[in-house]
């Protein structure tokens, strides 16, 4: 696919370093164009491994950072579901970013309300765009393909026109969620997948193989403009035919 670039990393030890680089790298780019840089985040095994990455590096501006969520679980903050809550604990707390640039949910909503509420919120921050144009989204991707809060065969893949959809019935706990849908995403700048693990390997190459013939969500990310990276470890890339580039920790992307 043109403009794809997979990425495929010995380990996540390679990985994490050349993930931090990407967003600075973003960051400086965006800020020095348009002052400020906005970046969308995904849950699950993100958090753990982007914290720990950004916060190893020896300087880290977070000033004019704005920060949205790529997809929320509807529990309160303090959940151990919370994608919020695990980056205040394990990122937001021990960098510079102003708390009015961090757009959190309001999870004490009914899951309709409050995809309204957020869709408010994002449209607040990008009052000139039809959908939002986040600098950078980092996402994720299930062993079941999904990514965001889009799953299999669910109605939302075919959403148009929202922002922000609720969703009730997510195959993968917790049930009600909140996510972007598919023109937010693939209005984006830049979009990097991070995939690690051996778990994820059949998945991966079907999503990366058979392009717009596959029936898995990570497929249909195809930034209209913007750039497409997909992180991935070894054990996620061992069943890929397809050409890769194979990198170290001191990649510059
Ligand atoms: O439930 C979710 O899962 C995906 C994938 O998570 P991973 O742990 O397999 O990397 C994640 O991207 C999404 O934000 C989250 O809500």
């Amino acid at each position: 696919m043109a403009g794809r670039r997979v990425l495929v990393f010995p380990s996540s030890a390679e990985l994490g370093p050349v993930l931090a680089q990407l967003v600075t790298s973003r960051a400086g780019k965006a800020i020095g164009s348009h002052g400020r840089f906005t970046l969308g985040l995904s849950g699950g095994s993100l958090v753990s491994m982007l914290s720990k990455e950004l916060l190893a590096l020896s300087e880290l501006d977070c000033s004019k950072w704005l920060v949205g969520f790529c997809d929320e679980r509807l529990v309160s903050f303090d959940d151990p579901e919370s994608t919020y809550g695990l980056y205040k604990s394990q990122l937001f707390s021990k960098i510079n970013i102003p708390e009015s640039g961090i757009l959190t949910i309001d999870c004490s909503l009914p899951v309709n309300e409050c995809a309204e509420d957020y869709t408010r919120k994002l449209k607040e921050v990008f009052p000139d765009d039809d959908f939002p144009v986040f600098d950078l989204l980092l996402l994720g991707m299930g062993p079941d393909g999904h990514t965001c809060s889009l799953f299999p065969d669910h109605p939302l893949l075919e959403e148009t026109k929202k922002i922000v959809a609720p969703i009730s019935d997510s195959p993968k706990p917790p049930p009600q969620r909140v996510t972007m849908t598919f023109p937010v995403v693939n209005s984006a700048r830049c979009v990097a997948f991070i995939s690690t693990g051996g778990s994820k390997a059949p998945v991966l190459k079907e999503v990366l193989e058979d392009g717009e013939a596959s029936p898995f969500p990570a497929a249909r990310v195809v930034p209209t403009k913007g750039e497409l990276f997909w992180l991935v470890d070894e054990p996620a890339a061992a069943s890929l035919t397809i050409q890769v580039e194979r990198l170290g920790s001191g990649a510059k992307l």
